[in-house]
């Protein structure tokens, strides 16, 4: 499988439509790919709270249709990223934000949307202003299957055994990391990868968004743990790669550790009482 993951940046001075007809083109650049994954919150920028009430959009709003003909006419899988999603109120009128992905099949359909589960925060930002979701979500590709998750989420890894015990072979996670904490980053997608035997494709943005630089340092790695491929830095880039999907179910073959989880360890252990 090719899979280019494109590395963009949200800089308040470039207006939202032209980024996205200019992130367009980059998709349709990318025909021969099998899969396109954009980064988190790239229209408005992960840190730039404030514009998140203003660039919310509904779920098929202008970045819907923009993605969904740029991976018809590139004829790709397209994670597109996430978006500032404005749901429905139960009554009608404006309900709550969320953080949503958008994936579309190479035919323009769209195939998934993932809510953010884990909002980052603590007591501001993107903690306060967007509803969590709540729901797991894989895509069956034709060569493998992926589980999606979102920046944040990379820090919890019982929601990606979730991903795995519902089939994920191939984790796919856009992001919008700081640089602040850069060697995080680098760490889990590599610990999520060798604890689910899964691979990792994890897409970071560029340059600063609100004053906080990113990371970028987009980055691909095997389910053995080891970086196939990594952006050299935080500027724009697009990173391309090539992998062998079937090695997810011969590594979880040959070293069969995901067989000896002993499950049900979540709920606090009590000593034992003393025997004395
Ligand atoms: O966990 C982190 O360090 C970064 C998370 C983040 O920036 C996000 O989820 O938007």
């Amino acid at each position: 499988m090719r899979a280019s993951l494109l590395q963009i940046a949200a800089d308040e001075d470039e207006p939202v439509d032209s980024r996205r007809r200019r992130v367009a083109a980059l998709v349709r650049e990318q025909a021969g790919a099998d899969l396109v994954v954009l980064p988190e919150l790239w229209t408005t920028g992960a840190f730039a709270y404030e514009s998140f009430g203003s660039g919310a959009e509904p779920l098929r709003g202008p970045t819907y249709e923009v993605m969904a003909e740029a991976a018809r006419d590139a004829g790709v899988w397209l994670h597109a990223g996430s978006i500032p999603e404005r749901g429905d109120a139960p009554g009608g009128g404006e309900g709550p934000l969320y953080n949503t992905s958008l994936v579309f099949s190479p035919d323009g359909e769209l195939a998934a949307a993932y809510r953010k589960i884990h909002r980052f925060g603590f007591d501001k930002g993107e903690a306060v202003l967007m509803a969590a979701g709540a729901d797991l979500v894989t895509v069956r590709l034709p060569e493998t299957t992926i589980g999606v998750a979102t920046c944040y989420d990379l820090r919890f890894p019982e929601l990606f055994r979730g991903l795995v015990d519902a089939g994920a072979e191939t984790l796919v996670v856009p992001a919008g990391w700081p640089e602040r904490r850069r060697s995080h980053w680098t760490l889990l997608a590599r610990a999520r990868a060798v604890e689910n035997q899964a691979y990792v494709l994890a897409c970071g943005t560029a340059g600063t968004h609100a004053g906080v630089p990113q990371a970028g340092r987009s980055i691909v790695v095997d389910p053995w743990g080891e970086v196939l491929a990594e952006a050299a830095g935080a500027d724009e880039e697009v990173l391309t790669v090539e992998f062998d999907p079937a090695r997810v179910a011969r590594t979880r073959e040959q070293f069969p550790a995901l067989k000896d989880r002993v499950l049900g360890l979540d709920a606090p252990r009590r000593p034992e009482p003393s025997r004395s």
